[in-house]
């Protein structure tokens, strides 16, 4: 079956790489002429180079070594390659590979060498292409000159741009980027994608990602992971199947407490989308004003209406009534559209402490742990939670709440709530409660709608009563809902999705992911 990809931190890469050398016995050297050539490779197969102007800029570690290592190759494949080389004392294999670089240099082989002493110098020489091999993963903070004003420069030249490992200036642990970072069109990332491609400022800044195989054995890339990256066949492969003797209830049944008299479309989306996602039968608990229109807004779910609050949430006095439908269910999701009535919050804290089924706790019901998540903890049932940033601050008590190694702070939450927690964002990041860390398909700026959270929660919560395991269910989930926004973009464009579009396509996008 198909395996989940490692993702790797600067740190982990940089423990790959010696690993490599020294357990291995590859020498750097070779993995540095491993790369510089997989990178030409992918250069190559993308432009037109035979004939052309190319500058590739050089800088003091082993990214410019790399670059180096570009240019000989791409001057053999019939590119005018000028190395543009920052002075500094330089690797060794730099170094080394400069050597040989000068004594090409020398003869008629297309390559020039030209050290750096002046942005004007490439202002002044147009080029076909530019690579950036001046900053890999050793980056540190701001961009310092002249690193600074060659990517300004870079980003305003208007040739395209191939990024070396990373984009210069972008930090490959967080994502975070230094200001004037590289605008890349191709990034070739050695060994393993690094977690900064994926994160923050990364997917804007690396353009298309390549990764390629330059020696480091997988073994090491996986002992070594920082977190994993489901590629799309694996989402496909993991999406449950129906039983060719299913019926309504063997095909997962789900128990669903949302809604409120104000919030009547968050359990009619939540609803939809959990039967979209191949649950067999769904029940919702609505409160008494809510369920009429629940009702007749969505013709499959079997609505329980109870007793409301005076605001027209949930009562608590629904409790038992609401505890028996848990217990005929595969899966259990609270939250969507409940509100925030003191009452409706305790009636969740009594489901979520005597629920043993997998359970979602989404959005309003996350407000419930406001302050003090950490009783979480107690639940004894497989527990997921899907809060936003701000629904993830509420949960801390924390309003300034923004970690910049997201990796890391959902790793630490996921273990000490005991739960799978999904992080919304651009991408999801999503940890489990033994410690690992999942990254969910890129964005989808179709995504960015009302209503694609309560999409989410549904969906979740119906390949859970499938009896996918939660970090498996929430991967799924998240490509299920990124594969149906692509499809709707196909046909109509980024702009204009509304989530009952997105909930109508998941059959589609489970078939597409399938094949
Ligand atoms: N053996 C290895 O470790 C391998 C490394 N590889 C390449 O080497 C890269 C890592 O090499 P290094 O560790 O030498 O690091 P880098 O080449 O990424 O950068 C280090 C250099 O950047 C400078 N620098 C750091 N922060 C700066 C800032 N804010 N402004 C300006 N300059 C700054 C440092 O002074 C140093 O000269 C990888 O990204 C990859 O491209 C590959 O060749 C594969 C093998
Ligand atoms: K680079």
């Amino acid at each position: 079956m198909t395996p989940l990809d490692p993702v790797l931190s600067a740190e982990a890469m940089r423990a790959a790489d010696q690993a490599t050398i020294e357990t291995w016995g590859v020498p750097g050297r070779v993995l540095m002429e491993s790369a510089g050539r997989a990178a030409a490779r992918e250069i190559v197969a993308r432009f037109e180079v035979a004939g052309r102007d190319v500058t590739v800029l050089v800088g003091t570690g082993n990214n410019g070594g790399d670059g180096l290592v570009v240019v000989r190759v791409l001057a053999a494949h019939g590119a005018r390659v000028r190395a543009l080389v920052l002075p500094g004392e330089g690797t060794p294999d730099r170094t080394a590979n400069l050597h040989i670089l000068s004594r090409m240099a020398e003869h008629d082989t297309g390559v020039e060498v030209v050290p750096f002493e002046d942005v004007r110098q490439v202002a002044n020489a147009p080029a076909d292409l530019v690579v950036d091999a001046l900053l890999g993963i050793g980056v540190t903070g701001e961009l310092r000159e002249p690193a600074r004003a060659l990517c300004a420069w870079l980003n305003r030249a208007g040739a395209p741009v191939v990024a070396l490992d990373v984009p210069s200036g972008l930090d490959a642990t967080t994502g975070r980027a230094a200001e004037d970072s590289v605008r890349a069109d191709l990034t070739v990332a050695f060994g393993g994608i690094k977690t900064g491609l994926l994160l923050g400022d990364g997917p804007t800044l690396a353009g298309e990602v390549v990764t390629v195989e330059i020696g480091i054995p997988d073994a090491e890339l996986r002992a070594h992971a920082t977190a994993w990256q489901a590629p799309r066949a694996w989402a496909g492969a993991h999406l449950p199947e129906r039983a060719a003797d299913a019926h309504k209830y063997s095909a997962g049944r789900v128990f669903a407490v949302v809604g409120s008299r104000t919030f009547t479309g968050a359990a009619v989306l939540s609803t939809a989308a959990a039967y979209r996602s191949g649950a067999g039968a769904v029940v919702a608990a609505v409160p008494e004003p809510a369920a009429p229109i629940v009702d007749a807004r969505n013709a499959e779910v079997m609505v329980d209406a109870q007793p409301a609050t005076g605001a027209g949430t949930l009562a608590r006095i629904a409790r038992e009534a609401v505890l028996d439908r848990a217990e005929a269910a595969d899966a259990v999701l609270v939250g969507c559209g409940l509100g925030r009535d003191d009452d409706t919050l305790a009636l969740v804290r009594d489901l979520v402490e005597a629920v043993e089924a997998p359970l979602v706790l989404d959005a309003d019901g996350l407000a419930a742990y406001a302050d003090d998540a950490d009783v979480l903890r107690q639940r004894s049932g497989p527990l997921v939670l899907t809060p936003h940033l701000g629904e993830l601050r509420r949960l801390l008590n924390d309003d300034s709440f923004d970690p910049i190694d997201r990796i890391e702070a959902v790793r630490g939450l996921a273990q000490r709530w005991h739960a799978t927690l999904v992080f919304k964002g651009v991408p999801t990041v999503v940890g489990t409660p033994d410690g690992r860390v999942l990254i969910g398909p890129p964005g989808e700026p179709a995504l960015a709608t009302a209503g694609t959270g309560d999409t989410l929660a549904g969906t979740l919560v119906g390949l859970l009563a499938q009896g996918l395991d939660p970090d498996v269910a929430a991967l799924c989930a998240l490509w299920l809902g990124a594969e149906a926004a692509r499809l709707w973009t196909a046909d109509h464009g980024a702009t204009g999705l509304v989530a009952s579009d997105l909930i109508d396509r998941l059959p589609a996008a489970a078939h597409a992911l399938r094949s």
